[in-house]
């Protein structure tokens, strides 16, 4: 991608004290501006150690790290921390304050005046979905898992920062809360485009959250950084494809909607039984294309406007299709890529 990156990874490396081998090992990663990049990898692969790095909670063993193009290996980690949020899976929030103490913490390290944080509180409640008049005074213990979480990522966004490293946030949480709590997650990010690392050891998360994924193996060592299509339709080793398990192709049709095909012809919406045969809108994905093939039993939907007409079907061939298309995309991608390096 062109231009200069947010954060940059210059053969990182970090070795804990009396460890045998390193946690971290000569990781170089670019960040761009305004992306979710999602780290993703087995249990003690040093995702968290990682981004602990990038606000240097840990000292690198060695490596540079660059900010803006800035080296900031050596900067004051205190002043370092103030430009980047970080929310944890535990969320860390202190039981003896009320949430809007709380929320107010970076902006009272940074002596903004009363009104000011006040407002600023306010504001951030808002944004996360909790009104302020109920939860300002509340205390931790009083708050769903949820709205803790919530209450975490309002306190990582205090002064605005342009930078959020977000390690498996959303981990500790029920499956149903969790999913609105990633889906709301992601409405903000379009508002807020901050520059986001986020930790996952779900492959399914890491795939809906990120622009890009980077997989990591033993001490941090990307095998694959790209998008999540890109991924799916072609994983470069057997790390990573095992790492992404089943289901690859059914996962890749979720990032092709149904307005972008050359739809076919519709002629009656009945199936050979004489059944109608299911509807979805243009857009819908490929992947509840799919399913509504499979729910109706066809193997084909029509695609209906506003109104409910018509506009044409689609077909099983279309999504066998759609998925040969990206794989061939990518292949491409990478021949290109090996043929430059
Ligand atoms: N403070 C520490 N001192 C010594 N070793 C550590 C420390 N923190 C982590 N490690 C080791 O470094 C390696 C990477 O740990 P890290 O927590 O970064 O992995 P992870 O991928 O985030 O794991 P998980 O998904 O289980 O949280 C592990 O072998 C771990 O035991």
């Amino acid at each position: 991608m062109a231009g200069e990156p947010k954060i940059r990874l210059d053969h990182v490396s970090k070795i804990y004290q009396g460890a045998e081998g390193p946690a971290v090992a000569e990781l170089t990663l670019d960040i761009d501006p305004g992306e979710i990049l999602v780290l993703v990898g087995p249990s003690g692969c040093g995702k968290s150690t990682t981004l602990r790095l990038i606000n240097r909670m840990i000292e690198p063993t060695s490596g540079r790290i660059y900010l803006d193009g800035d080296d900031v290996t050596d900067v004051n980690p205190d002043q370092l921390r103030r430009r980047i949020g970080y929310v944890i899976q535990q969320i860390g929030l202190f039981p003896h304050q009320t949430i809007a103490e709380n929320v107010a913490t970076v902006p009272k390290m940074l002596r903004w005046d009363r009104k000011r944080i006040s407002t600023r509180v306010d504001e951030l409640l808002e944004l996360v979905g909790l009104d302020p008049r109920v939860y300002r005074d509340r205390y931790p213990k009083e708050l769903s898992g949820g709205q803790a979480q919530r209450v975490g990522v309002a306190r990582a966004l205090g002064a605005d920062p342009s930078i959020m490293l977000m390690d498996e946030p959303f981990g500790a949480i029920d499956p149903i809360t969790r999913e609105s709590l990633q889906n709301e997650f992601l409405r903000l990010q379009e508002e807020l485009r901050k520059t986001i690392v986020f930790v996952t050891h779900d492959i399914d998360e890491a795939i809906k959250m990120g622009d890009r994924i980077a997989i990591l193996g033993e001490q941090s060592v990307v095998h694959q950084a790209d998008t999540p299509e890109r991924i799916l339709a072609y994983p470069v080793d057997d790390f990573v494809r095992s790492f992404i398990g089943a289901g690859t192709a059914m996962k890749g049709l979720a990032f092709e909607r149904v307005g972008d095909l050359d739809l076919a012809p519709f002629d009656e919406g009945r199936n050979g039984d004489g059944k109608p045969v299911g509807t979805i809108t243009a857009d819908a994905t490929l992947f509840e294309a799919l399913e509504e093939m499979l729910r109706t039993a066809d193997g084909k939907t029509v695609v209906v406007d506003e109104s409910g007409r018509p506009a044409g079907v689609v077909e099983l061939s279309h999504l066998s299709d759609a998925l040969r298309t990206a794989q061939d995309e990518a292949r491409r991608h990478y021949d290109e890529l090996g043929a430059a390096s």
